[in-house]
């Protein structure tokens, strides 16, 4: 641990109107919400959460660093008044525009008029829709910052880090040179509430981390990436951000860990010497299975692809997500029931929302017995993932004869074709491929 802002157990308890000094000049007056166990519809806490909010004082007045949720600001406030006047706060950086962060910013900035926001220059037009000042109030004035940007508050300074899209469009992280804390906004964050606050009091979070990653961060691996290659080098004694614990015992493994997360989808390819296709299907009667085979079949005559073949009534999700992001072409196969693909498909699709689908190939398969929506409906909704579907989806009136069976062969064939570059990035109709 670091001997600097080490302290006896007891005086680093959250206590209900009191801040906490977690570094120096440097105090936490969040709020905490341990009740909660679902956070934005998505995300389930066992432990609840934190809005955390800072507070820096310099020899030339003082910033805040984020707020809270809007139902939480009594609770900021108060601690805020604990360390400060309203009087002496010259500075707001808002890292992040999140209601969870912004909620307690409009009445911060009715009781601090003098103070200046810095924000990014992505979160312009969030601020406006976001916070609208009443009738008779002036708009907010802001100041747009971005890499290089730095405020002053005498003897501390406040630096900039443009890191968008982690994990809205608008963030962003404020280091604080001087005591080498970074205030990194959700980045590094996680849904675990626990009044010890500190990474090296409280419980084990090590899970709530990395599911706060695999949720939020990771479909921004790219950002992800380009934030750390701003971050890494600085000297860090403290990593301070917007939710859970404030990681100040070996602050650099957090950013370890998020590398290692962003980067696996690169490193952990099946096979960097093949192309890599994975059909899943679901089946009643075992018409859209044959499909599914033949397309395979047809698939692996072509040099140069390995495909997988999974049933989805057999499978958890999680893991498929996984083998998805990794691989290079998607097939779906689906029987049309009651007008529409059955369940696990949406499912599946819908679990796909955490990666970065762009570029990968979609496709789409399915026996049907009068109607048929089934396919057409995958591949529009491959398309609002922003898949290319280069093959038009293949459909076969219930049990697939032997020429269709040789349909569905021409069909993998052609999806293996695109996923090499030999169609020339051509879009193949249902009639090319006899
Ligand atoms: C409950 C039920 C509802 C169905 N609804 C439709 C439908 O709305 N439109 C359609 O084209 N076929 C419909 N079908 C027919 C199936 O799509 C057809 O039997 C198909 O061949 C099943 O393929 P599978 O063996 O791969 O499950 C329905 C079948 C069942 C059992």
């Amino acid at each position: 641990m670091n001997a600097a802002v080490a302290a006896d157990s007891t005086s680093e308890l959250v206590r209900p109107g009191e801040a906490l000094e977690v570094a120096p000049g440097v105090h936490w007056i969040g709020a905490l919400d341990p009740t909660l166990r679902t956070f934005d519809i998505i995300l389930r806490t066992a432990n609840g959460t934190t809005y955390n909010a800072y507070l820096v004082r310099g020899t030339e007045g003082v910033a805040v660093i984020d707020t809270v949720k809007a139902g939480f600001a009594d609770d900021f406030f108060a601690r805020l008044e604990s360390v400060a006047r309203y009087d002496e706060i010259r500075v707001i950086v808002l890292n992040h525009l999140e209601p969870d962060h912004s909620g307690a910013l409009p009445e911060l900035m009715r009781r601090a008029p003098q103070a200046r926001l810095y924000i990014s220059t992505r979160a312009t037009s969030m601020l406006k829709a976001l916070l609208k000042p009443n009738e008779d109030e002036r708009p907010f004035e802001y100041q747009t910052v971005g890499t290089g940007d730095a405020v002053s508050l005498g003897d501390r300074t406040l630096r900039f880090l443009h890191t968008p899209f982690l994990h809205w469009p608008d963030t962003q992280c404020t280091y604080l040179v001087e005591e080498g804390v970074l205030f990194s906004g959700d980045v590094f964050g996680c849904h675990h509430c626990d009044s010890r606050l500190f990474n090296d009091r409280c419980g084990d979070f090590r899970f709530a981390f990395d599911y706060y990653y695999a949720h939020i961060m990771r479909p921004f691996k790219t950002h992800v990436m380009k934030a750390l290659s701003l971050i890494e080098p600085l000297p860090l004694k403290l990593v301070a951000p917007t939710h859970g614990p404030i990681l100040r015992d070996r602050p650099r493994r957090y950013l370890t860990r998020y590398r290692e997360l962003s980067s696996a989808s690169f490193t952990e390819r099946l096979d960097d010497t093949h192309k890599t296709l994975l059909i899943f299907y679901m089946s009643s009667y075992g018409n859209t299975a044959r499909m599914a085979e033949a397309i395979r079949d047809g698939a692996e005559e072509t040099a140069g692809v390995r495909v997988s073949l999974y049933d989805l009534e057999g499978g958890e999700l999680a893991p498929f997500v996984d083998l998805i992001e990794s691989a290079d072409a998607l097939a779906l196969g689906s029987p049309t029931i009651n007008g529409d693909a059955v369940k696990p498909i949406w499912d599946l699709l819908s679990s796909l929302a955490v990666i970065d689908l762009k570029g990968k190939l979609g496709a789409a398969f399915g026996s049907y017995g009068w109607t048929g929506e089934a396919v057409r409906m995958i591949e529009d909704r491959m398309r609002g993932l922003k898949m290319r579907v280069p093959v038009a989806g293949l459909r076969i009136k219930l049990i697939p004869t032997e020429a269709e069976l040789d349909d569905c062969r021409a069909f993998g064939r052609a999806l293996a074709a695109a996923m090499t570059g030999a169609d020339a990035g051509q879009t193949t109709e249902l009639a090319d491929l006899a």
